[in-house]
């Protein structure tokens, strides 16, 4: 992004001291809201942490910030060694740069949003599109009121599409997001159970989820999991063009067969009887995830030949069914970046199935944000750990003494093994010493449980 100082303050209504030509000249080529990853040339946005942002303006400005924003309760503080433009709410204004920038590179845009695989999903169709047209995607997981402005200021002049993730854990955050970049195409993962402890029931996650479409442009289109009913039934009232994708033959795009592997998945889908399409990684409910890309991919014409390419080989962002090697040789699939029970039993159901030498184990943290149901759904995990496929089971965090308690009948002590949250150095010194050169782990909790640096240890 490169923008003037003099159209930043346009675009965002702020008050600035220095109104000289020289400032109002000055081009800042992008925005950064941690100073620990500041570049020189770059707008400094002061956002309210566990700390105050404008507490690190000094930090800014050693970095080389070219200006920064400025709340206006500050004002007693306000930077005199570099251009501050002064405005209510840094966040707010951040975001209305973004929405004034989006309108100026005026991108198609296409959201995705679901309960899981946003982010692989996202992935894939920025890859199925880079061949034809220069695409700015989400980085990360940057997908809430700071990540996707942030993701819309990334965009270079001759962004063509603009594929941007959007998470949600509250009512009334994707009504603001869609409504932030109005999309082209809407896209819906999937309903499952993420953060239902602030919702109750899936079917208000779904409706919440709905709220993708606000934004949509009125010629836009709606791309959804045809095999979810609660999808479906919301969509019979819209009057936006829609695709469904799925299992169900009564979808726009399924998929006639499957085929897992432990590194890739194979399937054949109905528009290309025949053709077989392979993506670059385990778990059969990554195959919806591509059927969704292919949807997208059909809408804006990219060849068939052309999109099978770029599914069999895309970067998928890391954590997401990623096979590692252990320092000991044995093979890891790290799937640490966040957990639900649906995702934990895909998961759980495709790994029980890879071929192994020597033993399957399992790594399980607590899946958080799931409200009181948490212990219940927690236990009900035990139906995917089959004691004759799975060697032996480690589980960390509160909820997790649910399905340890459910397990004590199928597996010996010395397979079974529980840790309280506080213990994940326990549990990593534990699998570094039990794991074996043919062993196959996978481990999987929510982020806040923080399983990747136990992921980081075995690696090391
Ligand atoms: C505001 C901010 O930057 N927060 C990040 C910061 O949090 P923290 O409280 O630790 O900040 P500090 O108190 O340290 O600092 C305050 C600000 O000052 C900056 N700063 C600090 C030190 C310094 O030396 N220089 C500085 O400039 C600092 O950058 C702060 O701005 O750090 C955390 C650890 O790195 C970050 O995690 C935190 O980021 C917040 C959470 C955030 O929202 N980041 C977005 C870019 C983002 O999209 N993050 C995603 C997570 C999104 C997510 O959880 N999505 C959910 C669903 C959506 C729910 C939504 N309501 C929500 O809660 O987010 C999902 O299910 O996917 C990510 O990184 O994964
Ligand atoms: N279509 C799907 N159906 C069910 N589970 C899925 C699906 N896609 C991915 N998963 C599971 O969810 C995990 C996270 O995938 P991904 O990061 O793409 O989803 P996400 O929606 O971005 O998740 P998060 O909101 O936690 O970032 C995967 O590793 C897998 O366990
Ligand atoms: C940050 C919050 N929205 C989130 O993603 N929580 C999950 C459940 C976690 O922290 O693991």
């Amino acid at each position: 992004m490169k923008m003037t100082i003099g159209e930043i303050v346009k675009a965002i209504n702020a008050s600035l001291e220095d109104q000289s030509d020289e400032v109002l000249q000055t081009e800042v080529n992008g925005v950064c809201f941690d100073t620990r990853k500041l570049t020189p040339g770059q707008l400094f946005i002061p956002l309210q942490g566990d700390h105050d942002g404008h507490d690190f303006i000094e930090n800014a400005v050693k970095g080389g910030a070219r200006a920064t924003l400025w709340g206006r309760d500050h004002i007693d503080r306000l930077p005199v060694s570099i251009p501050a433009l002064v405005v209510d709410d840094p966040l707010q204004a951040f975001q209305k740069l973004s929405r004034y920038y989006l309108t100026k590179i005026n991108p198609r845009v296409i959201a995705i949003t679901g309960s899981n695989g946003k982010t692989t999903t996202k992935d894939m169709i920025a890859s199925v599109l880079d061949d034809e047209f220069n695409v700015t995607k989400t980085h990360d997981n940057f997908n809430n009121e700071i990540g996707v402005p942030y993701t819309i200021l990334q965009m270079e002049s001759n962004t063509d599409f603009l594929v941007v993730e959007m998470g949600m854990d509250r009512p009334g955050q994707l009504d603001f997001l869609s409504k932030l970049v109005s999309p082209d195409v809407a896209v819906i993962t999937m309903i499952g159970e993420a953060h239902i402890e602030f919702f109750g029931t899936r079917d208000k996650i779904a409706d919440a989820k709905m709220e993708i479409t606000h934004g949509l442009k009125a010629d836009g289109y709606f791309i959804y999991d045809g095999d979810e009913p609660l999808l479906r039934e919301r969509a019979e009232s819209l009057d936006f063009a829609k695709m469904t994708f799925g299992r169900n033959q009564t979808n726009d795009v399924y998929a006639v067969s499957t085929s897992d592997g432990q590194f890739r998945t194979s399937f054949e889908v109905n528009l290309w009887p025949d053709k077989k399409i392979t993506i670059p990684m385990m778990g059969d409910y990554n195959v919806n995830n591509a059927l969704a890309a292919i949807a997208v991919g059909k809408l804006f014409r990219i060849p068939e030949i052309e999109i099978t390419q770029k599914l069999a080989h895309f970067d998928l962002t890391k954590n997401r069914t990623e096979w590692l090697t252990g320092t000991k040789g044995e093979k890891i699939l790290s799937d640490v970046y966040n957990s639900n029970p649906t995702a934990a039993r895909e998961v759980l159901t495709a790994f029980s199935q890879t071929p192994v030498v020597g033993r399957r184990i399992v790594v399980l943290g607590d899946m958080l944000e799931l409200g009181n149901q948490s212990p219940q759904m927690h236990a009900s995990l035990a139906a995917d750990i089959d004691s004759n496929a799975i060697a032996a089971v480690y589980l960390i965090g509160k909820d997790m003494q649910a399905l340890y308690e459910k397990l004590k009948p199928f597996f010996a002590p010395e397979n079974l093994h529980y840790y309280q949250a506080d213990q994940l150095q326990q549990l990593s010194e534990d699998l570094k010493r039990d794991l074996q050169p043919n062993d196959e782990v996978m481990l999987k909790a929510s982020h806040g449980i923080h399983l990747e640096k136990i992921v980081a240890k075995l690696t090391a």
